[in-house]
């Protein structure tokens, strides 16, 4: 009920911002100014044809396809290497377009140039609505901090705090009313690492564990702590600096890479929901929710 009220109230607002201050016209075109006119082609899913979400991430792509309620994702790869994706978009004959999320324009415009033979929609911040966004710099806001966020707040009626625990981490809050508040952007698990064996070669590196004693009884142990443990650490400090600002009831949302070292280690006393691919459902509601506003 809660989040039926929420959905209606966004495209309420939405529609009030957008349509009187820069008239229906402009409103229509910053909804499909990102889409590729390649072949002229209706935006809309129809029965039977195939929509893939494509995740352009600091150092993966992942590209995903929804069958039933679960996500498949059909291709993955380093940002460096695009081999394959041509091949594996040409296996879906019935493709009608590819939702693209990115924090990386030089790896986007190769794969707009590679995929000229399908329609595709990128996802930027310029197609939130001012009022979801408590941030001063939305022309800079990474999309896939507040879609993460916008995947999560679908399935709860509480606020959320979401961890996208990838090549660099985010911790960021959303209201349940879908209002982004903001976040953290701190280095990966893998950063923690690599920064140390980078900059202080002598000591030794070590594996992604967490010792038992505390404090570290050895070199081995007491680099451990200030990496893996580190990273912990960090994290819940801002969970819990979230907690004494924000005022209802909160959930914790896990995703990215180390998710699963995370869920396995932060001990938190909220609900923690560890999904792999809130990102994807996050493009996907929000790409629906602007189907629905069309
Ligand atoms: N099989 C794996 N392959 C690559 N990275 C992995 C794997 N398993 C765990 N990881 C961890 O996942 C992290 C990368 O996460 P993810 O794939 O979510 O990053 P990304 O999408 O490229 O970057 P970001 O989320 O910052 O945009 C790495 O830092 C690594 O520690
Ligand atoms: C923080 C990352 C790198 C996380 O992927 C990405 O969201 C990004 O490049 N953001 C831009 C800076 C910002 O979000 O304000
Ligand atoms: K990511």
């Amino acid at each position: 009920m809660l989040y039926q009220y929420r959905c209606w109230l966004r495209l309420q607002l939405r529609s009030y911002f957008l349509i009187p201050l820069f008239g229906i016209n402009f409103s229509l075109t910053l909804l499909f100014d990102n889409i590729k006119h390649h072949r002229h082609q209706s935006f809309r899913k129809t029965e039977n044809m195939t929509t893939l979400f494509l995740d352009i991430g600091n150092s993966h792509i992942k590209l995903a396809e929804k069958q039933g309620v679960k996500w498949e994702v059909v291709f993955k790869a380093s940002n460096g290497s695009l081999e394959g994706l041509t091949e594996v978009v040409e296996q879906y004959p019935d493709i009608n377009l590819m939702v693209v999320c990115s924090v990386r324009e030089d790896v986007l415009n190769k794969i707009l140039d590679v995929l000229n033979f399908i329609d595709v929609k990128v996802l930027t911040s310029s197609l939130i609505d001012s009022v979801s966004l408590d941030y001063e710099t939305p022309d800079t806001l990474g999309m896939d901090r507040f879609l993460t966020c916008y995947g999560a707040v679908s399935v709860t009626d509480h606020d959320v705090i979401c961890v996208d625990a990838g090549t660099a981490c985010t911790v960021d809050w959303m209201t349940n009313e879908g209002i982004y508040r903001g976040g953290v952007i701190m280095p990966g698990l893998k950063l923690f690492h690599e920064m140390m064996e980078r900059k202080l070669p002598e000591l030794p590196s070590v594996d992604y564990y967490i010792p038992t004693q505390w404090p570290g009884k050895s070199t081995k142990q007491s680099v451990q702590w200030g990496t893996s443990g580190g990273y912990l650490v960090v994290i819940n400090g801002f969970i819990r600096k979230y907690l004494e600002i924000i005022e209802g009831e909160t959930d914790l949302f896990l995703t990215g890479g180390d998710s699963l070292y995370l869920s396995e280690n932060l001990d938190s006393s909220l609900k923690v929901h560890h999904r792999p691919h809130l990102l994807f459902d996050g493009m996907e509601m929000f790409w629906k929710d602007l189907e629905r506003l069309d």
